[in-house]
């Protein structure tokens, strides 16, 4: 059938936050259309890319692999966004999340309390929290032998934080609500010791309906409107100008990430008027014919976690450095017999967090996460890798700007603006390394013995360790000034933003949290009975 007729519901990215909005409104009833701009990913979508000691595997692409994560950085083959953003990230089916670790941690509900808007406190989103657990199996035991691997990193870290430091030995989710001192394995998103998420749940559930259809290598261009009233899009296929139109009464859904989203509002026309000049000289706006909408917060307040890698050696420490061609023969044989061994994993062995509290009552979540083997020139095989997060409350706040080709990307504010932040992890780091025997691991790129301020200098000075960016985009259009309640851009009588844009910075990784925006959206919108109408 031909996707251009009409449609109530159109969705822009099939991202976590695009899959999800899509299979509920299409349960809902409503004639779905989800547009990717990216071709397959995992084998269950058509995903065919894979090493030659996979290509034996039924419907198994590297994206399936939980242990080829790593691979992405060296070999983006057609799942990443590199043309078209100015930064890193997933665009194929899963969006990110076909290409991420699948570290997948449910956030506290302080980041609801604290920081999110009315409608959407903790008591409003536990709904929403339990429908993302009904349908994506979660697990810390993610090895379907069901045994632990690579564990000579988790177990130092252990002794040092549980042990000397004080840390609590906790399942993450279940006690999810905790993020002072606490200390445990990571939890996955992984299916049966593959990569699993949203696009092998919800999409999949999808797929089943009449009424829902998708879309991909299908890139939009702009919203097609009347005022703030949207008709459709026109989208990009095979270098033609394709047009999807919505039904009397229909709504378009944005849902292409912290960075595109807002993009595609500002070609359609509708963000800060500071830009529309550089827009309109980049000939950007050529096909935009109705006056432009003004919401200055389109694209502003902009997030991704700052970012340290301290790199330990230790006398017990055994690294693992996973291989895409050519792994460990017995290694490889554990996946392909019976998902399980290091392949079943994306490297990360244990993650731990602390809240940093200041004297007007406000705080600051601080992350740490150890991966299995070194980084940069510190790689022998007694190396691993702390990374380290500045999480929610953070002050710094960021835009989404446009490169000379009008890719999306961070402004330079996005890390380290507002000096509390880097104050706040120094103090983290600072704190961890007192509690440090450098007989169990010592650190290689910056002296235990660091005062909090040598520490600040070095994680604020650009290396390769230092200032990295995690891609954790996130609170581009908040809830409250970019769009209302019910993630309608304010403006406009039809058109939502629902993703990582809507989320404002988390404690933990982003990916549950987007998911649970997702659901909670997704429940208010369907309540949005009314017929917009046009101004
Ligand atoms: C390398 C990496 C590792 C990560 N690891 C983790 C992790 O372990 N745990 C975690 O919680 N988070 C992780 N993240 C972050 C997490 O994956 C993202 O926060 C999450 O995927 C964002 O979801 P989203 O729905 O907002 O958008 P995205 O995942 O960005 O998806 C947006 C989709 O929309 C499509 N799109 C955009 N614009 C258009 C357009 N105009 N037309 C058509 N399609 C369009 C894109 O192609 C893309 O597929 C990681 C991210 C990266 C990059």
């Amino acid at each position: 059938d031909a996707p251009q007729g009409g449609w109530d519901i159109i969705v822009v990215g099939a991202g976590p936050a695009g899959i999800i909005v899509a299979d509920r409104m299409s349960e809902a009833g409503k004639k779905t259309l989800l547009i990717e701009g990216g071709g397959p990913s995992y084998g269950i979508t058509g995903g065919t890319d894979a090493p030659d000691w996979l290509k034996g595997e039924q419907n198994v692409s590297r994206v399936d692999v939980p242990g080829l994560y790593k691979s992405i950085f060296a070999d983006q083959g057609k799942l990443t966004c590199q043309n078209e953003t100015n930064a890193f990230g997933g665009c194929t089916i899963g969006g990110s999340s076909a290409i991420n670790a699948g570290l997948f941690f449910q956030p506290p509900a302080s980041d609801y309390d604290l920081y999110h808007a009315e409608g959407w406190k903790y008591k409003d989103v536990k709904p929403s929290i339990d429908k993302v657990y009904a349908k994506v199996p979660n697990t810390d035991i993610y090895s379907e032998d069901k045994k632990l691997y690579l564990q000579s990193g988790y177990d130092a870290a252990r002794k040092w934080l549980v042990d000397g430091a004080n840390y609590t030995n906790v399942n993450i989710n279940d006690q999810a609500n905790n993020k002072e001192k606490v200390f445990g394995r990571p939890i996955f998103d992984y299916d049966n010791g593959q990569r699993g998420g949203p696009a092998t749940t919800y999409l999949q559930d999808a797929l089943k309906r009449n009424n829902f259809k998708l879309v991909i290598n299908t890139r939009v261009k702009r919203i097609d409107r009347t005022g703030g009233l949207a008709n459709g899009v026109t989208a990009t296929v095979n270098s033609t100008d394709v047009t999807y139109k919505l039904n009397p009464n229909g709504r378009v859904i944005l849902s292409g990430g912290a960075l595109q989203s807002p993009q595609l509002l500002m070609f359609s026309g509708i963000g800060d008027p500071a830009i529309r000049s550089n827009l309109t000289a980049g000939g950007m706006l050529k096909d935009v014919t109705q006056p432009w909408i003004n919401n200055t917060a389109v694209g502003d307040g902009l997030f991704d976690n700052p970012n340290t890698f301290i790199e330990f050696e230790g006398s017990t420490i055994e690294s693992y450095v996973y291989n895409y061609t050519d792994p460990i023969e017995a290694d490889a044989k554990l996946w392909l017999d019976s998902r399980s061994g290091p392949y079943s994993f994306a490297s990360e062995t244990s993650s731990f967090w602390d809240i940093i509290k200041h004297s007007d009552g406000s705080q600051t979540g601080v992350q740490g996460t150890i991966d299995s083997a070194g980084f940069g020139t510190y790689t022998s095989n007694q190396t691993i890798t702390l990374n380290i997060y500045g999480t929610s409350g953070l002050k710094s706040r960021g835009k989404v700007v446009f490169n000379e080709k009008f890719q999306p990307g961070a402004s330079p504010e996005t890390y380290y603006s507002d000096p509390r932040d880097a104050d706040d992890i120094a103090t983290f780091i600072f704190s961890i390394f007192q509690k440090l025997d450098a007989s169990l691991l010592k650190p290689l790129n910056i002296p235990l013995n660091s005062t909090k301020n040598e520490i600040r200098d070095y994680i604020t000075s650009s290396t390769d360790y230092t200032r990295g960016q995690v891609n954790h985009w996130s609170s581009s259009c908040r809830i409250g000034s970019c769009v209302d309640v019910n993630a309608q851009v304010v403006g406009t009588n039809n058109i939502h933003v629902v993703d990582g844009s809507i989320v404002e910075p988390l404690t933990v990784n982003p990916q549950f949290g987007i998911m649970i925006a997702a659901e909670r959206a997704s429940e208010l919108i369907l309540k949005l009975n009314e017929p917009p109408c046009e101004d």
